[in-house]
């Protein structure tokens, strides 16, 4: 079966990554982009300018590159138009947050079902920063609200669903940058190829093809992001800006690196990684969560607390699982303590749920809400003196 020729790709979520990596790297590759986004400003700007830039920033100078070959669709109000471009699509990709997948579902469903069996399935590969979140996106697409269930019997036909890891940092972009974006120069792209059984992986340079995306995603995850994360908590406490500000800081960069040894211990014994690789790995996420080129505020790295606080994630994740083996998990803990204090920030929807459910619950109801944590779990207590610290502390102001 051949593909569609040109090559063309829908991606949704014309935000930072979407616009500076995921339809930088589509384009490259030869593919026209769609892009399915739901604010309308970004739709028009997208629909008529004919391109903009994409600004690689770091030591060594700036380099930029030129993006065109793209429309964008409203998913809001024009889903016949993206309904009719899924269907004939090579590659779905988003990064809309893993907390919208279960949005965008519904359209891709629809696209998928009118898609004739005689075309390549469309790869459909969600890049979030999150565990097996192409598997969540697609259990959202396959359930019997989105899927009529007589389809599912040859699905494959239809569609390869393939999780991935996507590294690059992407700041909030200057509001007067139009569609243009600055990013880091370092970005790593990896996706599971063992999916794609019938059919060669699409041809997307830049992609890492793996037949087992579990270390490259924890890695990621419990690295960058635990780190970033980790930095821009302590900062928005400490009245730190950026990520950077907060790292020039010794006492939040020790902080940042007892995480990450705590973090090291247990992706190198789980994932059999060689100590000193994950030694320079890590190294090298300090430096690049350091970059001073990059203006990344810690509003923008801590947003959405309660899903960084959630079970499967970057603090919660690694430090039940060092728990359970007896292992040290207390950087995680203290980093994870101040996530528990980024409430009420201003644009950040989570950090006022997240203060509303500290003043209405209880400790015990808060750990298991919030963070999918047991009482039959080793992490649970630790978990719940912490947030009777943390509101213990709100109490008295
Ligand atoms: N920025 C980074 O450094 C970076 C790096 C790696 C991964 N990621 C991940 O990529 C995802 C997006 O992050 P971002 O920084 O680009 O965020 P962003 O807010 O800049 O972009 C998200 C975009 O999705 C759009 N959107 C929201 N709901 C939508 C819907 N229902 N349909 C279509 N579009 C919709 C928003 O309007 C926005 O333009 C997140 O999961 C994030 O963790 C981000
Ligand atoms: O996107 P989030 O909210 O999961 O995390 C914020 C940042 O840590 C993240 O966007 C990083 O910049 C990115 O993951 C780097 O690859």
């Amino acid at each position: 079966m051949e593909r569609n020729t040109p090559k063309k790709a829908v991606h949704f979520g014309a935000g930072n990554i979407g616009r500076g990596f995921v339809a930088c790297f589509l384009h490259e590759s030869g593919y026209e982009v769609i892009f399915a986004e739901v604010n309308d400003a970004t739709v028009n700007k997208l629909n008529t300018h004919k391109s903009y830039k994409v600004i690689e920033v770091g030591a060594d100078g700036t380099t930029e590159k030129i993006i065109t070959n793209y429309r964008a669709i409203n998913s809001r109000t024009n889903e016949a138009a993206l309904v009719e471009e899924i269907a004939t699509a090579d590659v779905v990709t988003c990064s809309v947050g893993p907390n919208i997948l279960k949005f965008i579902a519904p359209v891709i469903a629809k696209g998928l079902a009118a898609r004739s069996t005689d075309l390549t399935p469309a790869a459909v590969i969600a890049c979030e920063n999150a565990i097996g979140a192409t598997d969540t996106l697609a259990e959202f697409i396959k359930s019997p609200e989105n899927t009529d269930p007589a389809l599912l019997e040859d699905y494959d036909n239809r569609a390869t669903f393939a999780n991935s890891a996507i590294d690059r940092i992407v700041p909030a972009q200057d509001p007067d940058a139009g569609l243009d974006v600055k990013l880091e120069k370092f970005y790593e792209w990896v996706v599971e190829k063992t999916p794609f059984k019938k059919w060669a992986v699409p041809d997307i340079k830049g992609i890492k093809w793996v037949d087992n995306l579990q270390p490259f995603i924890e890695r990621k995850l419990y690295t960058v992001n635990t780190g970033h994360a980790t930095a821009a908590y302590y900062g928005y406490t400490r009245r730190k800006s950026t990520v950077y500000d907060a790292l020039q800081d010794k006492d939040i960069r020790e902080e940042v690196k007892n995480a990450l040894k705590e973090t090291a211990d247990l992706i190198t014994e789980k994932h059999g990684i060689d100590e000193e690789e994950q030694k320079q790995y890590v190294d090298k996420i300090v430096r690049r969560i350091s970059n001073p080129h990059l203006e990344d505020a810690v509003e923008r790295v801590g947003r959405a607390p309660l899903r960084k606080l959630s079970r499967k994630e970057r603090f919660i994740g690694p430090a039940a699982e060092l728990a359970e083996h007896g292992k040290d998990c207390s950087a995680l803990l203290d980093a994870a303590e101040m996530a528990f204090r980024f409430q009420n920030v201003e644009g950040d929807e989570e950090s006022f749920e997240l203060a509303k459910i500290m003043k209405e619950k209880k400790p015990e109801e808060v750990v298991q809400q919030v963070c999918g944590l047991q009482p039959s779990e080793k992490l649970y207590p630790q978990v719940v003196n912490i947030v009777k610290r943390v509101q213990a502390d709100s109490n008295e102001e």
